[in-house]
């Protein structure tokens, strides 16, 4: 495979309705392990596998923007919230390789659950030819793929060499060993629906904007 030219850079989709802990502090942990200067968070406007989120595409963006604003080690690309169809991570890769050429490494970041669904994204063999895929644990799924096939699938990419992660372009995967944290968006919707605390799993300026805009009610 072809030298690296460039350091690596990794994108951290999601839907982040809303943005919490869950998300930010295992990407913290996997930045230090694998020597990640910067994680550009790219939220989706339409989420393909999910329904659409209860918050709108701005008030997502202005909540990740409030959780990022004093942490040099995010910045944000807004480019899936400017479409209208659904968010492919291939299609967003290609669109990056198009940008950044062929040879820089690039990964995209993702949890344990999202590993899990990936066999059934949108080209997700082409997916894999654009970057490198950096998975987070998550508590409470299965750390083996559905079936055999797919769990072949994944053993045929998966590397502990860090150093491959920033040598090669794409196609590796790297299991990180990051810090398990119980949350979901899902119950933190839950719990601010129900009028219950969230002040441990929500940023503060992030739990401030959710109030002032009266969201997840
Ligand atoms: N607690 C967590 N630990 C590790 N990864 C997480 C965690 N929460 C979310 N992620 C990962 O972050 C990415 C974006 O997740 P998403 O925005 O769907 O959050 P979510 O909490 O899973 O939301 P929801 O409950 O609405 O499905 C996904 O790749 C997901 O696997
Ligand atoms: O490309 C696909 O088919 C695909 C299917 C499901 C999820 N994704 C992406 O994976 C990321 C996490 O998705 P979600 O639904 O957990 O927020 C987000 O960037 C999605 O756009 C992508």
């Amino acid at each position: 495979m072809a030298n690296a030219a460039g350091k690596l850079q990794a994108y951290y989709g999601g839907t982040f309705d809303p943005i919490h802990y869950g998300h930010l502090r295992p990407v913290e942990a996997l930045a230090q392990t694998v020597g990640l200067e910067r994680v550009v968070i790219m939220p989706n406007n339409v989420p393909p596998h999910r329904p659409q989120p209860q918050a709108s595409s701005e008030q997502r963006r202005a909540m990740v923007e409030l959780a990022i604003a004093d942490n040099s080690l995010f910045a944000l690309d807004s480019r899936e919230l400017q479409r209208e169809t659904p968010s492919y991570t291939a299609e967003t890769f290609r669109q990056l390789r198009e940008e950044q050429g062929e040879t820089r490494p690039l990964a995209f970041i993702i949890g344990q659950d999202s590993l899990l669904s990936l066999p059934y994204w949108y080209r997700y063999e082409q997916l894999l030819e654009r970057c490198h895929l950096l998975v987070c644990r998550r508590p409470g799924y299965p750390v083996r793929m559905q079936n055999e096939e797919q769990q072949r699938w994944l053993e045929a990419r998966l590397t502990r060499d860090i150093a491959l992660l920033h040598q090669r372009p794409a196609g590796q995967i790297f299991l990180a060993d990051t810090p398990l944290f119980d949350i979901s968006a899902t119950d933190i919707r839950h719990r601010l629906a129900a009028n219950r605390p969230c002040d441990e799993i929500v940023p503060p300026r992030v739990l401030a904007y959710i109030r002032e805009h009266h969201l997840y009610r």
